[in-house]
């Protein structure tokens, strides 16, 4: 290893109308020969990451980005050199894609992404490729039944929620696996993903699409709890607990609060701690669509609300 400063490697996103990602080919005679990558390049001198971006997709693949937002940036170290891979979502384009340096091109569904082979510094970007920019923690049901609970997420299923996470602190075990079981039956149509906020035995029985970790949880573990097939993910609140979260092969954590409380990190320790992450990181703690933005800016995956997003007319989602 050298001391040089990271390899700046800018790669992108890109999705078709039906949703499928856009992979290319390495050539078998360069670094990392014959594995799959999202198309990019190494940054030049004088260039921001988004004309790295447009310059890349349009020499490799022959498409015009118009609209891209970061999605996650991920440092590794391979052998000789320590990248750093600053991916982007791309959000609009034209163009129809080719390999203009003969490398084979492929539309990829994303149940099929963790099939593929990449180059090692890739596995968290792609589960950030699977993850939507909103993660909803619900409101408080106040009985098994709450009639207004049940209204209000139908309400954000509507406006195109992907994730949600099932928070309940009043009900016992067996009211909440009642209530989770319902959640699901309504999410389903929706190919919504749910997590549940409990033990991972309780997730395992009823279902769920992952579980959430509390903190105290995610500190006693000495091993990741579910298999890979179902997600895993963790509150946060410093960096020894995302790298606690790393060491047992989480998915992805939350980390707050981002604002509201005396104690809150701001958007600036929240980046300090993403450049630091391996894993996906959500913005959380009083947070509410129109922060969105700053997340990305930041390094996150998005933000996870509970009271405002839950609450919100207004969806403004990906
Ligand atoms: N484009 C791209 N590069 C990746 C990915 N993952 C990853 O580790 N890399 C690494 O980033 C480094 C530089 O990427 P690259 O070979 O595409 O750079 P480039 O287009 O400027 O190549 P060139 O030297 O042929 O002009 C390589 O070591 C590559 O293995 C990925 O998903 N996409
Ligand atoms: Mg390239």
């Amino acid at each position: 290893m050298t001391n040089l400063a990271p390899l700046h490697v800018v790669a992108g996103v890109v999705r078709n109308a039906q949703g499928d990602i856009l992979l290319a080919r390495r050539h078998p005679t360069k670094e990392h020969g014959d594995l799959w990558e999202f198309p990019g390049g190494k940054r030049e001198v004088g260039e921001q990451p988004e004309e790295t971006l447009v310059r890349e997709f349009k020499e490799e693949v022959d498409i015009t980005i118009q609209r891209a937002h970061p999605l996650i940036r991920i440092r590794h170290t391979y052998t000789h050199r320590e990248v750093l891979l600053d991916v982007w979502s791309v959000e609009q384009f034209s163009g129809k894609a080719w390999g203009r340096e003969g490398q084979p091109i492929e539309w990829c569904a994303p149940h099929l992404l963790r099939t593929k082979t990449f180059p090692a510094a890739n596995y968290p970007v792609i589960t950030a490729a699977l993850l939507p920019a909103v993660y909803l923690i619900t409101a408080e049901p106040l009985k098994r039944n709450d009639p207004k609970f049940f209204y209000q997420l139908e309400r954000n299923l509507e406006q195109g929620i992907q994730l949600l996470q099932f928070r309940s602190s009043f009900l016992d075990a067996h009211e909440y696996c009642y209530c989770a079981e319902k959640i699901l039956t309504i999410c389903e149509p929706y190919k919504v993903q749910v997590l549940a906020y409990t033990t991972p035995a309780i997730a395992l029985s009823v279902g769920v699409h992952g579980v959430h970790l509390q903190q105290a949880d995610l500190l006693q573990l000495v091993e990741r709890p579910l298999k890979k097939d179902l997600w895993v993910a963790a509150s946060c609140h410093t960096p020894d607990d995302i790298k606690q979260a790393q060491t047992i092969d989480l998915d992805f954590v939350t980390l707050s609060p981002i604002r509201a409380t005396s104690n809150a990190l701001g958007w600036l320790t929240f980046f300090t701690q993403t450049e630091q992450a391996k894993i996906p990181v959500f913005a959380s703690g009083g947070l509410q669509y129109q922060d969105i933005g700053f997340a990305w800016a930041h390094g996150g995956q998005g933000i996870a609300g509970q009271k405002k997003i839950w609450d919100s007319t207004m969806h403004p989602i990906n």
